[in-house]
Protein backbone atom coordinates (compact mmCIF):
# COMPACT_ATOMS: atom_id res chain seq x y z
CA UNK A 1 0.00 0.00 0.00
CA UNK A 2 1.56 3.33 -0.95
CA UNK A 3 1.77 6.07 1.93
CA UNK A 4 0.72 9.36 1.24
CA UNK A 5 4.45 10.58 0.91
CA UNK A 6 5.59 8.01 -1.54
CA UNK A 7 2.04 8.99 -3.86
CA UNK A 8 3.37 12.44 -3.70
CA UNK A 9 6.62 11.71 -4.59
CA UNK A 10 5.07 9.47 -7.50
CA UNK A 11 2.97 12.68 -8.36
CA UNK A 12 5.80 14.47 -8.08
CA UNK A 13 7.92 13.04 -10.83
CA UNK A 14 4.71 12.43 -12.74
CA UNK A 15 3.62 15.71 -13.51
CA UNK A 16 3.21 16.27 -17.26
CA UNK A 17 5.64 18.43 -18.80
CA UNK A 18 2.30 21.38 -19.37
CA UNK A 19 2.74 21.28 -15.25
CA UNK A 20 6.77 22.42 -15.42
CA UNK A 21 6.55 25.46 -17.90
CA UNK A 22 7.82 27.49 -15.77
CA UNK A 23 8.73 28.41 -11.92
CA UNK A 24 5.47 29.01 -9.88
CA UNK A 25 5.63 32.11 -7.44
CA UNK A 26 5.18 31.65 -3.50
CA UNK A 27 1.62 31.12 -2.88
CA UNK A 28 0.47 31.32 0.66
CA UNK A 29 -2.22 28.78 1.34
CA UNK A 30 -2.70 26.28 4.37
CA UNK A 31 -4.24 23.13 4.85
CA UNK A 32 -8.19 23.42 5.26
CA UNK A 33 -8.26 26.45 3.02
CA UNK A 34 -11.42 26.09 0.60
CA UNK A 35 -11.39 28.04 -2.75
CA UNK A 36 -13.22 27.58 -5.99
CA UNK A 37 -11.22 26.15 -8.77
CA UNK A 38 -12.29 25.43 -12.39
CA UNK A 39 -10.90 22.40 -13.67
CA UNK A 40 -8.60 22.17 -16.98
CA UNK A 41 -7.93 18.59 -17.70
CA UNK A 42 -7.73 14.84 -15.98
CA UNK A 43 -3.84 13.94 -14.77
CA UNK A 44 -2.63 10.40 -15.07
CA UNK A 45 -4.25 9.29 -11.87
CA UNK A 46 -7.87 10.44 -13.26
CA UNK A 47 -7.61 13.59 -10.58
CA UNK A 48 -8.70 16.58 -11.79
CA UNK A 49 -6.24 19.28 -12.77
CA UNK A 50 -7.23 23.04 -12.06
CA UNK A 51 -4.34 26.12 -10.93
CA UNK A 52 -4.87 28.16 -7.73
CA UNK A 53 -2.91 31.54 -8.84
CA UNK A 54 -0.49 29.70 -11.22
CA UNK A 55 -0.49 26.26 -8.36
CA UNK A 56 -1.07 22.68 -9.77
CA UNK A 57 -4.06 21.34 -7.79
CA UNK A 58 -5.41 17.82 -7.99
CA UNK A 59 -8.47 17.09 -7.11
CA UNK A 60 -9.68 13.33 -7.08
CA UNK A 61 -13.28 13.57 -8.54
CA UNK A 62 -13.00 16.30 -10.31
CA UNK A 63 -13.72 17.25 -14.01
CA UNK A 64 -12.55 19.36 -16.85
CA UNK A 65 -14.86 22.28 -17.14
CA UNK A 66 -16.31 22.11 -13.93
CA UNK A 67 -15.89 24.83 -11.04
CA UNK A 68 -15.74 23.21 -7.98
CA UNK A 69 -15.15 24.20 -4.28
CA UNK A 70 -11.95 22.54 -2.70
CA UNK A 71 -10.46 22.51 0.56
CA UNK A 72 -6.60 21.51 0.82
CA UNK A 73 -5.44 18.61 2.07
CA UNK A 74 -1.98 18.99 1.53
CA UNK A 75 1.17 21.48 0.62
CA UNK A 76 4.24 20.48 -1.32
CA UNK A 77 6.66 23.22 -3.22
CA UNK A 78 5.16 22.20 -6.59
CA UNK A 79 1.68 21.38 -6.51
CA UNK A 80 -1.45 20.98 -3.63
CA UNK A 81 -3.52 18.04 -2.94
CA UNK A 82 -7.23 19.20 -2.50
CA UNK A 83 -10.34 17.34 -1.56
CA UNK A 84 -13.86 17.54 -3.82
CA UNK A 85 -16.15 20.17 -1.28
CA UNK A 86 -18.81 21.19 -3.96
CA UNK A 87 -19.54 20.95 -7.56
CA UNK A 88 -21.01 24.38 -8.65
CA UNK A 89 -20.91 24.02 -12.23
CA UNK A 90 -21.15 20.02 -13.26
CA UNK A 91 -19.39 19.23 -16.54
CA UNK A 92 -21.95 17.09 -18.78
CA UNK A 93 -20.06 13.76 -19.05
CA UNK A 94 -20.58 13.55 -15.01
CA UNK A 95 -22.56 10.33 -14.13
CA UNK A 96 -23.74 9.20 -11.18
CA UNK A 97 -21.24 6.35 -9.87
CA UNK A 98 -22.63 2.80 -9.65
CA UNK A 99 -20.49 1.91 -6.32
CA UNK A 100 -21.68 3.85 -3.06
CA UNK A 101 -18.29 3.07 -1.79
CA UNK A 102 -16.30 4.61 -5.32
CA UNK A 103 -14.20 7.77 -3.83
CA UNK A 104 -13.18 5.90 -0.72
CA UNK A 105 -10.93 2.75 -2.43
CA UNK A 106 -8.57 2.69 -5.48
CA UNK A 107 -9.93 1.23 -8.51
CA UNK A 108 -12.88 3.52 -8.66
CA UNK A 109 -11.07 6.96 -9.88
CA UNK A 110 -13.06 7.66 -13.17
CA UNK A 111 -16.50 5.98 -11.99
CA UNK A 112 -18.04 9.56 -11.95
CA UNK A 113 -17.25 9.61 -15.58
CA UNK A 114 -19.26 8.69 -18.61
CA UNK A 115 -17.49 5.09 -19.91
CA UNK A 116 -16.72 7.27 -23.79
CA UNK A 117 -14.92 9.85 -22.01
CA UNK A 118 -13.15 7.78 -19.63
CA UNK A 119 -11.86 5.78 -23.20
CA UNK A 120 -10.87 9.17 -24.41
CA UNK A 121 -9.14 9.75 -21.22
CA UNK A 122 -7.07 6.86 -21.38
CA UNK A 123 -5.46 7.77 -25.20
CA UNK A 124 -5.22 11.35 -24.01
CA UNK A 125 -2.59 10.06 -21.05
CA UNK A 126 -1.03 8.67 -23.74
CA UNK A 127 -0.12 11.41 -25.82
CA UNK A 128 0.39 13.56 -22.22
CA UNK A 129 3.57 11.15 -21.97
CA UNK A 130 4.86 11.15 -24.90
CA UNK A 131 4.66 15.31 -25.04
CA UNK A 132 6.33 14.77 -21.56
CA UNK A 133 9.04 12.34 -22.53
CA UNK A 134 9.57 13.46 -26.42
CA UNK A 135 10.60 9.94 -27.94
CA UNK A 136 11.56 10.42 -31.43
CA UNK A 137 9.23 11.16 -34.08
CA UNK A 138 6.32 11.74 -31.04
CA UNK A 139 4.12 14.08 -32.72
CA UNK A 140 3.48 11.82 -35.73
CA UNK A 141 2.46 8.56 -33.77
CA UNK A 142 -0.87 7.25 -34.76
CA UNK A 143 -2.77 7.07 -31.07
CA UNK A 144 -5.87 4.02 -32.30
CA UNK A 145 -8.84 5.12 -30.06
CA UNK A 146 -9.34 2.98 -26.94
CA UNK A 147 -10.82 -0.44 -27.35
CA UNK A 148 -13.16 -0.91 -25.13
CA UNK A 149 -15.93 -3.29 -23.30
CA UNK A 150 -19.27 -3.39 -24.58
CA UNK A 151 -20.69 -3.60 -20.48
CA UNK A 152 -17.88 -1.75 -18.48
CA UNK A 153 -18.66 -3.71 -15.49
CA UNK A 154 -18.10 -6.69 -13.43
CA UNK A 155 -14.90 -7.65 -15.13
CA UNK A 156 -12.47 -8.22 -12.27
CA UNK A 157 -11.92 -12.03 -12.11
CA UNK A 158 -9.48 -11.95 -9.25
CA UNK A 159 -10.70 -10.44 -5.72
CA UNK A 160 -8.18 -9.71 -3.40
CA UNK A 161 -9.43 -8.44 0.55
CA UNK A 162 -7.79 -7.99 3.37
CA UNK A 163 -10.32 -9.22 6.47
CA UNK A 164 -11.11 -7.78 9.76
CA UNK A 165 -13.04 -7.84 12.68
CA UNK A 166 -14.46 -4.96 14.18
CA UNK A 167 -15.03 -4.14 17.75
CA UNK A 168 -18.44 -5.80 18.04
CA UNK A 169 -17.64 -8.93 16.20
CA UNK A 170 -18.60 -7.99 12.95
CA UNK A 171 -15.93 -9.56 10.10
CA UNK A 172 -15.94 -6.93 6.89
CA UNK A 173 -13.28 -7.83 3.77
CA UNK A 174 -12.47 -5.15 1.15
CA UNK A 175 -9.75 -2.75 0.89
CA UNK A 176 -8.01 0.24 2.33
CA UNK A 177 -9.16 3.66 1.87
CA UNK A 178 -6.80 5.39 -0.29
CA UNK A 179 -3.44 6.59 1.70
CA UNK A 180 -4.70 4.62 5.00
CA UNK A 181 -5.20 1.30 6.61
CA UNK A 182 -8.89 1.76 7.37
CA UNK A 183 -10.35 -1.42 5.62
CA UNK A 184 -13.94 -0.61 3.87
CA UNK A 185 -16.37 -3.08 3.59
CA UNK A 186 -17.19 -4.10 -0.31
CA UNK A 187 -19.87 -6.87 -0.06
CA UNK A 188 -20.40 -5.19 -3.34
CA UNK A 189 -18.24 -3.58 -6.20
CA UNK A 190 -19.25 -3.09 -9.54
CA UNK A 191 -16.07 -4.06 -11.14
CA UNK A 192 -15.03 -7.37 -9.77
CA UNK A 193 -17.02 -10.00 -11.15
CA UNK A 194 -20.67 -11.88 -9.44
CA UNK A 195 -18.63 -14.88 -8.77
CA UNK A 196 -15.06 -13.81 -6.58
CA UNK A 197 -17.49 -11.53 -4.93
CA UNK A 198 -20.12 -14.36 -4.02
CA UNK A 199 -17.50 -16.73 -2.46
CA UNK A 200 -15.76 -13.99 -0.34
CA UNK A 201 -19.24 -13.23 1.13
CA UNK A 202 -20.16 -16.29 1.22
CA UNK A 203 -16.82 -17.23 3.17
CA UNK A 204 -16.84 -14.12 5.32
CA UNK A 205 -20.04 -15.92 6.95
CA UNK A 206 -18.32 -18.98 7.40
CA UNK A 207 -15.45 -17.37 9.48
CA UNK A 208 -17.94 -16.29 11.56
CA UNK A 209 -19.85 -19.21 11.95
CA UNK A 210 -17.20 -21.14 12.75
CA UNK A 211 -15.39 -18.01 14.60
CA UNK A 212 -11.70 -18.72 12.63
CA UNK A 213 -9.83 -15.78 14.35
CA UNK A 214 -9.25 -12.83 12.16
CA UNK A 215 -6.04 -11.19 12.10
CA UNK A 216 -5.59 -7.97 14.40
CA UNK A 217 -2.93 -5.93 13.07
CA UNK A 218 -2.59 -4.04 16.08
CA UNK A 219 -1.67 -6.44 18.21
CA UNK A 220 -0.57 -9.10 15.72
CA UNK A 221 -2.84 -11.68 16.74
CA UNK A 222 -5.56 -13.81 14.91
CA UNK A 223 -4.70 -15.48 11.79
CA UNK A 224 -7.24 -15.45 8.26
CA UNK A 225 -5.76 -11.85 6.54
CA UNK A 226 -6.53 -11.69 3.17
CA UNK A 227 -9.03 -13.60 0.98
CA UNK A 228 -8.07 -13.82 -2.31
CA UNK A 229 -10.34 -15.26 -5.04
CA UNK A 230 -9.89 -15.92 -8.74
CA UNK A 231 -12.55 -17.43 -11.37
CA UNK A 232 -12.07 -18.99 -14.55
CA UNK A 233 -14.51 -16.96 -17.05
CA UNK A 234 -14.38 -20.16 -19.08
CA UNK A 235 -14.64 -22.88 -16.42
CA UNK A 236 -16.32 -21.12 -13.70
CA UNK A 237 -13.66 -22.99 -11.64
CA UNK A 238 -13.22 -20.67 -8.61
CA UNK A 239 -9.63 -20.86 -6.51
CA UNK A 240 -9.56 -19.51 -2.57
CA UNK A 241 -6.82 -18.35 -1.16
CA UNK A 242 -6.54 -18.10 2.78
CA UNK A 243 -3.61 -15.79 3.61
CA UNK A 244 -2.84 -16.51 7.15
CA UNK A 245 -0.23 -15.02 9.85
CA UNK A 246 0.54 -18.89 10.82
CA UNK A 247 0.88 -21.78 9.18
CA UNK A 248 -1.60 -23.40 11.57
CA UNK A 249 -5.31 -22.62 10.87
CA UNK A 250 -7.84 -22.87 13.39
CA UNK A 251 -11.25 -25.20 12.54
CA UNK A 252 -9.87 -25.87 8.87
CA UNK A 253 -11.32 -29.04 8.96
CA UNK A 254 -14.84 -27.66 9.71
CA UNK A 255 -14.43 -24.66 7.08
CA UNK A 256 -12.86 -27.24 4.59
CA UNK A 257 -16.37 -28.87 4.95
CA UNK A 258 -18.89 -25.89 4.60
CA UNK A 259 -16.74 -24.80 1.65
CA UNK A 260 -17.53 -27.88 0.07
CA UNK A 261 -20.86 -27.91 1.27
CA UNK A 262 -21.94 -24.44 0.46
CA UNK A 263 -19.50 -23.35 -2.46
CA UNK A 264 -19.44 -26.16 -5.32
CA UNK A 265 -18.16 -23.92 -7.61
CA UNK A 266 -14.75 -23.84 -5.75
CA UNK A 267 -12.58 -26.49 -6.90
CA UNK A 268 -9.33 -25.26 -5.36
CA UNK A 269 -8.74 -24.34 -1.44
CA UNK A 270 -5.20 -23.07 -0.92
CA UNK A 271 -3.31 -21.22 2.39
CA UNK A 272 -0.37 -19.03 1.90
CA UNK A 273 1.10 -18.31 4.92
CA UNK A 274 2.55 -14.71 5.63
CA UNK A 275 3.60 -14.09 9.16
CA UNK A 276 3.79 -10.61 10.79
CA UNK A 277 3.44 -7.14 10.46
CA UNK A 278 4.41 -6.94 6.56
CA UNK A 279 3.23 -4.97 3.61
CA UNK A 280 3.19 -7.48 1.49
CA UNK A 281 -0.10 -9.34 0.69
CA UNK A 282 1.76 -12.58 0.11
CA UNK A 283 3.88 -14.93 1.83
CA UNK A 284 6.70 -17.12 0.04
CA UNK A 285 5.22 -20.17 1.24
CA UNK A 286 1.87 -21.71 -0.60
CA UNK A 287 0.00 -25.06 0.66
CA UNK A 288 -2.86 -26.92 -0.67
CA UNK A 289 -5.94 -27.43 1.93
CA UNK A 290 -8.03 -29.46 -0.57
CA UNK A 291 -8.88 -29.70 -4.36
CA UNK A 292 -6.98 -28.99 -7.47
CA UNK A 293 -3.28 -27.24 -7.25
CA UNK A 294 -5.25 -24.52 -9.96
CA UNK A 295 -7.59 -23.95 -11.76
CA UNK A 296 -8.24 -23.94 -15.60
CA UNK A 297 -8.81 -20.60 -17.60
CA UNK A 298 -8.71 -20.60 -21.50
CA UNK A 299 -8.05 -17.98 -23.96
CA UNK A 300 -8.21 -17.57 -27.56
CA UNK A 301 -8.68 -21.87 -27.60
CA UNK A 302 -5.80 -22.39 -25.54
CA UNK A 303 -6.19 -23.84 -21.76
CA UNK A 304 -4.27 -22.29 -18.84
CA UNK A 305 -4.20 -24.09 -15.66
CA UNK A 306 -3.40 -21.14 -13.03
CA UNK A 307 -1.57 -21.29 -9.38
CA UNK A 308 -2.65 -18.66 -6.36
CA UNK A 309 0.42 -16.17 -7.41
CA UNK A 310 1.31 -16.82 -11.06
CA UNK A 311 0.14 -13.89 -12.75
CA UNK A 312 -2.81 -13.64 -15.14
CA UNK A 313 -4.98 -10.15 -16.46
CA UNK A 314 -7.63 -9.34 -14.34
CA UNK A 315 -10.34 -8.87 -17.06
CA UNK A 316 -10.93 -11.71 -19.24
CA UNK A 317 -13.02 -10.74 -22.13
CA UNK A 318 -10.15 -7.35 -22.88
CA UNK A 319 -7.42 -9.94 -22.44
CA UNK A 320 -8.69 -11.88 -25.82
CA UNK A 321 -8.89 -8.32 -27.11
CA UNK A 322 -5.38 -7.46 -26.61
CA UNK A 323 -3.72 -10.56 -27.10
CA UNK A 324 -5.67 -10.70 -30.57
CA UNK A 325 -3.89 -6.67 -31.32
CA UNK A 326 -0.49 -7.93 -30.13
CA UNK A 327 -0.47 -10.80 -32.42
CA UNK A 328 -2.24 -8.55 -35.59
CA UNK A 329 1.09 -5.80 -34.36
CA UNK A 330 3.36 -8.82 -34.88
CA UNK A 331 2.70 -10.37 -37.82
CA UNK A 332 4.30 -13.61 -37.37
CA UNK A 333 5.39 -16.48 -39.60
CA UNK A 334 6.17 -20.12 -39.24
CA UNK A 335 10.12 -19.73 -39.66
CA UNK A 336 9.99 -16.91 -36.71
CA UNK A 337 11.70 -17.47 -33.42
CA UNK A 338 9.44 -14.96 -30.78
CA UNK A 339 10.67 -14.60 -27.28
CA UNK A 340 7.42 -13.56 -25.12
CA UNK A 341 9.40 -12.03 -21.77
CA UNK A 342 7.63 -10.68 -19.03
CA UNK A 343 5.48 -13.95 -19.83
CA UNK A 344 3.42 -14.82 -16.72
CA UNK A 345 1.97 -18.38 -17.48
CA UNK A 346 3.09 -18.26 -21.21
CA UNK A 347 -0.21 -16.70 -22.16
CA UNK A 348 0.68 -15.00 -25.10
CA UNK A 349 3.87 -17.24 -26.36
CA UNK A 350 1.45 -19.83 -26.08
CA UNK A 351 -1.53 -18.93 -28.23
CA UNK A 352 0.61 -17.49 -30.57
CA UNK A 353 3.55 -21.09 -30.79
CA UNK A 354 1.03 -22.66 -33.70
CA UNK A 355 2.07 -20.01 -36.22
CA UNK A 356 5.87 -19.87 -35.27
CA UNK A 357 8.74 -21.47 -35.54
CA UNK A 358 9.93 -21.63 -31.51
CA UNK A 359 8.80 -19.34 -28.33
CA UNK A 360 10.87 -19.03 -25.50
CA UNK A 361 9.92 -17.02 -23.06
CA UNK A 362 10.81 -16.08 -19.10
CA UNK A 363 9.18 -14.84 -15.86
CA UNK A 364 10.94 -13.98 -12.28
CA UNK A 365 8.13 -16.03 -11.05
CA UNK A 366 9.17 -19.93 -10.67
CA UNK A 367 5.07 -20.65 -10.20
CA UNK A 368 4.35 -18.75 -13.14
CA UNK A 369 7.06 -20.62 -15.40
CA UNK A 370 5.98 -24.11 -13.87
CA UNK A 371 2.82 -23.09 -15.02
CA UNK A 372 3.85 -22.10 -18.51
CA UNK A 373 5.43 -25.17 -19.37
CA UNK A 374 3.08 -27.31 -17.63
CA UNK A 375 0.44 -25.13 -20.08
CA UNK A 376 2.60 -26.06 -22.96
CA UNK A 377 2.10 -29.33 -22.42
CA UNK A 378 -1.45 -29.69 -21.83
CA UNK A 379 -1.91 -27.59 -25.17
CA UNK A 380 0.25 -30.12 -26.88
CA UNK A 381 2.36 -27.33 -27.31
CA UNK A 382 6.00 -28.55 -28.33
CA UNK A 383 7.96 -25.69 -30.03
CA UNK A 384 7.77 -23.37 -26.68
CA UNK A 385 9.81 -23.23 -23.46
CA UNK A 386 9.55 -20.97 -20.59
CA UNK A 387 12.64 -20.44 -17.87
CA UNK A 388 13.07 -18.83 -14.38
CA UNK A 389 14.64 -15.38 -14.21
CA UNK A 390 15.14 -11.28 -15.48
CA UNK A 391 14.39 -10.89 -18.98
CA UNK A 392 17.32 -8.69 -18.86
CA UNK A 393 19.47 -11.45 -17.55
CA UNK A 394 18.57 -14.38 -19.58
CA UNK A 395 17.90 -12.69 -22.63
CA UNK A 396 21.45 -11.76 -23.09
CA UNK A 397 22.66 -15.00 -22.15
CA UNK A 398 20.43 -16.80 -24.66
CA UNK A 399 22.01 -14.02 -27.24
CA UNK A 400 25.74 -14.84 -26.12
CA UNK A 401 25.19 -18.53 -26.61
CA UNK A 402 24.17 -17.92 -30.30
CA UNK A 403 19.81 -18.27 -30.04
CA UNK A 404 18.75 -15.57 -31.66
CA UNK A 405 15.12 -13.82 -31.85
CA UNK A 406 13.66 -12.32 -34.82
CA UNK A 407 10.29 -11.64 -33.02
CA UNK A 408 9.77 -10.28 -29.31
CA UNK A 409 7.00 -8.84 -26.96
CA UNK A 410 7.66 -7.29 -24.38
CA UNK A 411 5.16 -7.22 -21.19
CA UNK A 412 6.81 -5.45 -18.48
CA UNK A 413 5.14 -4.50 -14.97
CA UNK A 414 4.59 -1.02 -14.41
CA UNK A 415 8.13 -0.03 -13.92
CA UNK A 416 8.91 -0.69 -17.78
CA UNK A 417 12.21 -2.33 -19.54
CA UNK A 418 15.58 -2.59 -17.77
CA UNK A 419 18.21 -0.60 -18.96
CA UNK A 420 20.55 -4.15 -19.65
CA UNK A 421 16.79 -5.30 -21.34
CA UNK A 422 16.68 -2.03 -24.16
CA UNK A 423 20.38 -2.17 -24.28
CA UNK A 424 19.70 -6.03 -25.19
CA UNK A 425 17.00 -5.01 -27.65
CA UNK A 426 19.24 -3.11 -29.63
CA UNK A 427 22.29 -5.42 -29.80
CA UNK A 428 19.52 -7.96 -31.25
CA UNK A 429 17.35 -6.17 -32.85
CA UNK A 430 14.46 -8.25 -33.63
CA UNK A 431 12.61 -7.94 -36.60
CA UNK A 432 9.21 -8.11 -35.15
CA UNK A 433 8.68 -5.91 -31.68
CA UNK A 434 5.50 -5.07 -30.04
CA UNK A 435 5.57 -3.33 -26.55
CA UNK A 436 2.65 -4.07 -24.14
CA UNK A 437 2.50 -1.24 -21.43
CA UNK A 438 0.47 -1.04 -18.77
CA UNK A 439 2.52 2.24 -17.86
CA UNK A 440 2.12 5.16 -20.46
CA UNK A 441 5.02 7.23 -18.20
CA UNK A 442 7.48 4.53 -18.41
CA UNK A 443 6.44 3.52 -21.65
CA UNK A 444 7.48 6.79 -23.23
CA UNK A 445 10.50 7.14 -21.22
CA UNK A 446 11.55 3.30 -22.89
CA UNK A 447 10.41 4.61 -26.51
CA UNK A 448 13.55 7.39 -25.84
CA UNK A 449 16.06 4.75 -25.83
CA UNK A 450 13.84 2.27 -28.01
CA UNK A 451 13.83 4.79 -30.72
CA UNK A 452 17.08 4.69 -31.89
CA UNK A 453 16.48 1.18 -33.40
CA UNK A 454 12.65 1.76 -34.06
CA UNK A 455 10.15 3.82 -35.01
CA UNK A 456 6.39 3.41 -33.47
CA UNK A 457 4.10 2.29 -36.35
CA UNK A 458 1.20 2.76 -34.11
CA UNK A 459 -0.44 2.72 -30.54
CA UNK A 460 -3.11 0.66 -29.88
CA UNK A 461 -4.94 1.53 -26.28
CA UNK A 462 -7.25 -1.48 -24.73
CA UNK A 463 -9.44 -0.71 -21.59
CA UNK A 464 -8.30 -3.35 -19.14
CA UNK A 465 -9.61 -1.62 -16.30
CA UNK A 466 -12.71 0.39 -16.63
CA UNK A 467 -13.62 2.78 -13.82
CA UNK A 468 -10.15 3.12 -12.92
CA UNK A 469 -7.13 5.71 -14.85
CA UNK A 470 -5.08 2.21 -15.37
CA UNK A 471 -3.77 2.45 -19.41
CA UNK A 472 -2.93 -0.18 -21.15
CA UNK A 473 -1.56 -0.02 -24.65
CA UNK A 474 -0.12 -2.47 -27.57
CA UNK A 475 2.77 -1.01 -29.57
CA UNK A 476 3.47 -1.95 -32.65
CA UNK A 477 7.44 -1.06 -33.57
CA UNK A 478 9.44 -1.39 -36.61
CA UNK A 479 13.26 -1.38 -37.35
CA UNK A 480 14.44 2.00 -38.88
C1 LIG B 1 2.24 -7.37 -16.74
S1 LIG B 1 2.69 -8.99 -16.27
C2 LIG B 1 2.55 -9.79 -17.82
C3 LIG B 1 2.29 -11.28 -17.77
C4 LIG B 1 1.85 -11.96 -19.06
N1 LIG B 1 2.57 -11.49 -20.21
C5 LIG B 1 0.36 -11.90 -19.24
O1 LIG B 1 -0.13 -11.28 -20.21
O2 LIG B 1 -0.37 -12.49 -18.43
C6 LIG B 1 4.37 -8.83 -15.94
C7 LIG B 1 5.09 -10.08 -15.53
O3 LIG B 1 6.49 -9.76 -15.44
C8 LIG B 1 7.06 -10.53 -14.42
N2 LIG B 1 8.35 -9.85 -14.12
C9 LIG B 1 8.60 -8.81 -13.30
N3 LIG B 1 9.87 -8.40 -13.40
C10 LIG B 1 10.47 -9.20 -14.32
C11 LIG B 1 11.78 -9.26 -14.87
N4 LIG B 1 12.72 -8.42 -14.50
N5 LIG B 1 12.02 -10.20 -15.80
C12 LIG B 1 11.04 -11.06 -16.21
N6 LIG B 1 9.80 -11.05 -15.71
C13 LIG B 1 9.50 -10.12 -14.79
C14 LIG B 1 6.01 -10.58 -13.36
O4 LIG B 1 6.20 -11.69 -12.51
C15 LIG B 1 4.72 -10.66 -14.19
O5 LIG B 1 4.32 -12.00 -14.37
Amino acid sequence: MKSSSSYNEHRDRNFSHNDRREPVEEVQVEVGQRFPLTIKRLGINGEGIGYYKRKITFVPGALPDEVVVVEVTHVAAHFLNASLRQVREASPHRVEPHDAKAGEVGGFELEHLAYPQQLEFKRDVIQQSLERYKPRGWQHFTLKPTIGMENPYHYRNKAQFQVRQLEDGTIIAGLYKEGTHDLVDLPEAGTQNEATLTVIRELVKMLGELEVPIYDEEHGSGIIKTLVTRSSEATGEVQVTFVTNSKKLPRKRQLLELIKKRLPQVVSVMQNVNPGKTSLVWGDETVKLTGQDYITEELLGHKFQLSPRAFLQLNPKQTTKLYQEAIKALGLTRANRLVDAYSGVGTIGLTLADKLGEVRGMDTIPEAIDDANRNAALNDIDNAEYFTGTAESLLPQWVANGWRPDALVVDPPRAGLDETMIDTILQVRPEKFVYISCNPSTLAKDLVELGEAYRVDYIQSIDMFPQTARVEAVVKLSRR
